[in-house]
């Protein structure tokens, strides 16, 4: 497979993969082509989107080139336009030829696309585009600045274990202008000086989008993390205290989670006088030994090395809820491995913009006979928790698929929700847990709501004493968040156990963000469970064997645990 077959079978993203541009290149088993040049293409062509849409489009090379799909055009326009080898393939290359039969015109569409932006030279529009001043989607004028559709603000969290954020507003951003409306700092271009301290979370702000601070002092030592809000509300929901004592985060890496729990913790203990160390910690668990290394660097650049175990390499399925290092856990963090839908990209990248073959020739789309057209698949953007651009047209696909993409995703949510869920019913199982909180970057209730209510209507919950944390329990930020639980997710669920009442309760409890809102937070999903009373031990184990027919600690599994499920590479 060409280079440009594989970047467009990236860029489709059809096993709709979670996780940045980077980890899902990277992460990928049996590509032919350097990954390196693999990325530099994708994320090139993307950034240039806007404007190769236009160039493709008004070429008409889709019409005439049915080896040609919108992606293939883009990523070979990319190439013949802006790359310095031009089309990396063999001049007899059936993609070459198609794209070199209409290279003149490419060229003249692309001249007149510099031109009408305003640019005498093709180094001054990459200069622009470079800077990521927008060749996309531009749609508002604001003071002068143009801003796409889907910006998403710079978050990021003040490490409270290194400094404070008092400390930070007077130094690092001591320049900078406050101001109570998000939506100032994300109309806001990349390079000025605004920062907005958010409502809910404590310790963050946003800046506005694409902000650098990737060099900056603050971040390379650890005094400030670029974590979205989104992902700030489990460590915050879950809210460590000195009572809880150890706390398990059993899906660590990178590491933002963890980090972000033991800056609570340190939180805590700071207004409280003492140290944390000394009576609480954290165990870090990470499967994925790779994906360890980057949590281990990530803890100890936080300063939290005194405060978190990395348990790297280890599955938390396989950890003893009984074992003795075990005893204090009483509270867990599981954000577990998802379908990754409600990531838009990563932090403020790119959106890709396809070309429309329909827009073009509205007659071409109905004289195609059997071609099919389906849906192009929102593309990873390019990060941790975030964004994937998100395509812009109907990509027009030659072939049959090999089955319809909702089967697929159908049947992958179930092998992911089967997975979460037993993740979540191991995690009920600590005999000292009185709390765990829940989560995804995920936008299907398959992997949300319908997993809390399996939990809920499973012994594992009931048995144990395990129930909802009520909103008007949560910790003050969450309590005031108005996303809760989709109502669809809830009116779906067949109530054979679970009475509307507490149907109702659960959906009112459980935490939604949306993508692509002003409120600049990516997909998310977060509940809480809590669990009251002192419990008894002895009788837990019991009921957790009996219902399961596991007996924790012999590695002896009952058959549904058996089949494995390894669960989609995350971001990174
Ligand atoms: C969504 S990511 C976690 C992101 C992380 N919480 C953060 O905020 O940076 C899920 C991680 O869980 C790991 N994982 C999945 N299943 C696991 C298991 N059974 N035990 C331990 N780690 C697991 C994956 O390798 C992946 O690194």
């Amino acid at each position: 497979m060409s280079l440009y077959y594989e970047a467009a079978a990236i860029l489709a993203n059809a096993d709709n993969i979670g996780g940045s541009l980077k980890s899902r290149i990277y992460g990928k088993k049996n590509i032919k082509c350097s990954p390196a040049h693999l990325y530099a293409l994708i994320s090139e062509t993307t950034k240039w989107s806007a404007v190769l849409k236009e160039v493709v489009e008004k070429s008409g090379i889709l019409r005439e080139e049915k080896k040609l799909t919108p992606l293939l055009a883009l990523l070979l326009s990319h190439d013949l336009l802006l790359a310095k080898g031009g089309v990396a393939a063999p001049k007899d290359h059936v993609l070459k030829q198609a794209v070199l039969r209409h290279k003149a015109r490419l060229n003249a569409e692309f001249t007149k696309a510099r031109l009408k932006s305003g640019f005498h030279t093709v180094e001054a529009f990459r200069d622009h585009v470079n800077a990521g001043s927008s060749t996309s989607n531009v749609s508002e004028e604001h003071d002068g600045h143009q801003t796409t559709e889907h910006e998403h603000p710079r978050w990021i969290r003040i490490n409270t274990i290194k400094t404070s954020l008092e400390t930070v507003l007077r130094t690092t951003f001591a320049d900078y202008q406050q101001t109570d409306s998000i939506a100032e700092v994300i109309k806001a271009p990349s390079t000025s000086k605004y920062l907005h301290i958010d409502a809910h979370i404590p310790d963050l702000i946003a800046l506005p989008p694409r902000a650098d601070l990737s060099k900056h002092r603050a971040y390379l030592s650890g005094n400030i993390i670029f974590q979205d809000k989104a992902s700030c509300f489990p460590a915050y929901l879950l809210n460590p205290e000195a009572e809880d004592g150890d706390i398990i985060d059993a899906c660590a890496a990178p590491g933002n989670k963890t980090t972000h729990l033991a800056a609570v913790l340190s939180r805590h203990a700071s207004s409280q006088d003492t140290h944390p160390s000394t009576h609480q910690h954290i165990f870090a668990f990470e499967r994925d030994k790779r994906r360890a290394i980057t949590l281990t660097k990530m803890v100890t650049l936080a300063g939290a090395d005194s405060l978190v175990t990395v348990k790297g390499g280890k599955d938390f399925l396989t950890a003893d809820p009984e074992a003795h290092e075990n005893r204090n856990v009483g509270a867990l963090l599981l954000d577990p491995s998802c379908s990754g839908s409600g990531i838009v990209g990563r932090d403020d990248g790119p959106t890709l913009h396809l070309p429309s073959t329909a827009a073009e020739h509205p007659s071409t789309a109905s004289s195609r006979g059997k071609k099919r057209k389906r849906k192009a698949l929102p593309v990873p953007k390019a990060a941790d928790e975030i964004p994937a651009p998100s395509t812009t047209a109907e990509a027009e696909v030659e072939e049959d698929p090999p089955s319809s993409p909702s089967e697929d995703l159908k049947s992958r949510l179930e092998s992911l929700s089967a997975f979460q869920l037993k993740l979540l019913k191991h995690a009920m199982r600590f005999p000292a847990a009185r709390k765990i909180t829940y989560s995804t970057c995920s936008i299907h209730p398959e992997e949300n709501e319908h997993v809390v209510f399996n939990a809920l209507e499973h012994s594992s919950a009931t048995g144990l004493g395990w129930r909802i944390l009520r909103r008007e329990e949560q910790v003050d930020g969450m309590k005031r968040w108005h996303v809760r639980g989709a109502v669809q997710a809830v009116d779906s669920w067949p109530r054979e156990q679970l009475s509307r009442e507490v149907v109702t309760t659960v959906q009112e409890a459980c935490i939604r963000c949306e993508k692509g809102t002003g409120e600049g937070t990516m997909g998310f999903f977060v509940a809480g469970f809590v669990r009251d009373g002192d419990g008894d031990p002895p009788a837990v184990v019991e009921a957790v064997k009996g219902d399961h027919g596991v007996e924790v600690g012999n590695g002896k599994m009952s058959e549904e645990d058996e089949e494995e499920w390894e669960g989609f590479s995350d971001d990174g």
